[in-house]
């Protein structure tokens, strides 16, 4: 399987987190990738090809024009302040406080942030704009025949909606690519999230669309980030009713209980006649990730790959979470070497 890669992940490297009320170093650290690509290359698992650039429109397809150029302007703006340490926002626009965009830079953080564990520092929007070009990049070979695909995508991108960043997210590099299938002439595609937390970013971008069918495992959002959506009543609005599906299942269920959760997502996505599918691969799932709590342990990544397969779909997979860093580059590449041996 080829995989798309660039360098430019690096320039993400947020120093802390406010996690659980303290703060923390970050979870979502350069090594992850460096883990993940030294596996793809160990198992020799294909190609390895840098993105081409492809601007800034295939951005704005699903995100707020505003919002991008706030992330594209906000470190030169905070670092003008004398500010050299990473940016975090300090409250947040909750119930009957004015929807109004701020203009200062402190304020649109916090209006354009969901949780304070997404540090923006001064190369963000490169890394950033770099996972949604490697993403984009994937599609581009879909859209050329190539059966699958894999985008090393680095910060991640599923909690990155229209118009908020937050759960290391900044552009939703899924849903990128997914618009891009569907600009290419796709007319049906899926995006299957299986990372443990919830896609609300992703569900967020397609909510009320039926082109696009969005489907999430995840931990039960009455416990588990990022808890404000997530649950299994969100079925879409409007046009959309009917084309977004929920599982969300308790913290510390069992592998048997994920896998029949997949095996329904998987029924939805061939129901539904996609054409192409996205997978927003998180293997936080994994039982040693350490803040979060299902169980899957490495083996069944091989199997999560080989079901996948079943569905006989063009698939780009697009790397979410995954914490564990040790392990993730096992994880990640079961995944994928379990899909191809399905073949
Ligand atoms: N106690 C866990 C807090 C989780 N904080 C953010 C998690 C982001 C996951 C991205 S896949
Ligand atoms: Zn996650």
């Amino acid at each position: 399987m080829l995989t798309v890669y660039s360098d430019s992940h690096r320039l993400q490297h947020g120093q802390s987190e406010l996690i659980d009320g303290t703060l923390k170093p970050c979870f979502e650290t350069p090594s992850r990738a460096d883990m993940v690509l030294a596996a793809i290359r160990e198992r020799e698992l294909g190609d390895i090809i840098h993105p081409r650039r492809h601007g800034l429109d295939p951005i704005l397809r699903v995100h707020d024009a505003d919002y991008a150029r706030f992330l594209e302007t906000a470190w030169q703006r905070w670092s003008d302040m004398g500010r050299d340490y990473d940016a975090l926002p300090k409250m947040w626009q909750v119930r009957r406080l004015r929807e109004a965009i701020p203009d200062h830079v402190e304020g649109q953080l916090c209006y354009y942030s969901m949780d304070c564990g997404t540090p923006i520092t001064a190369g963000t929007w490169a890394a950033a704009t770099a996972a949604a070009d490697t993403a984009l990049t994937g599609a581009d070979r879909l859209i050329g025949g190539e059966r699958a695909a894999f985008a090393l995508t680095r910060p991640p991108g599923h909690h990155a909606a229209f118009d908020y960043c937050g759960g290391y997210c900044f552009l939703n590099n899924a849903a990128i690519a997914a618009q891009a299938l569907r600009d290419h002439g796709m007319r049906k595609v899926a995006v299957l999230d299986v990372d443990y937390h919830h896609g609300n970013g992703t569900q967020d971008i397609f909510y009320r669309r039926s082109d696009v069918l969005f489907l999430s495992i995840h931990g039960d959002p009455r416990t588990e980030y990022p808890f404000f959506l997530g649950f299994a009543d969100e079925k879409g609005e409007g046009e959309g009713l009917g084309y977004n599906f929920n599982f969300p299942l308790s913290a510390g269920s069992c592998v048997s209980t994920w896998f029949v959760a997949l095996d329904c997502a998987l029924d939805q996505i061939a129901r539904f006649g996609a054409e192409a599918l996205v997978v927003s691969l998180g293997v936080d799932t994994y039982r040693g990730d350490p803040i979060s709590r299902f169980q899957l342990d490495s083996p069944d990544f091989v199997t999560l790959g080989a079901r996948l397969a079943g569905l006989k779909l063009p698939t780009l997979f697009c790397l979410e979470g995954g914490y564990a860093v040790g392990p993730i580059g096992t994880n990640v590449v079961n995944v994928l070497a379990g899909f191809e041996a399905r073949g």
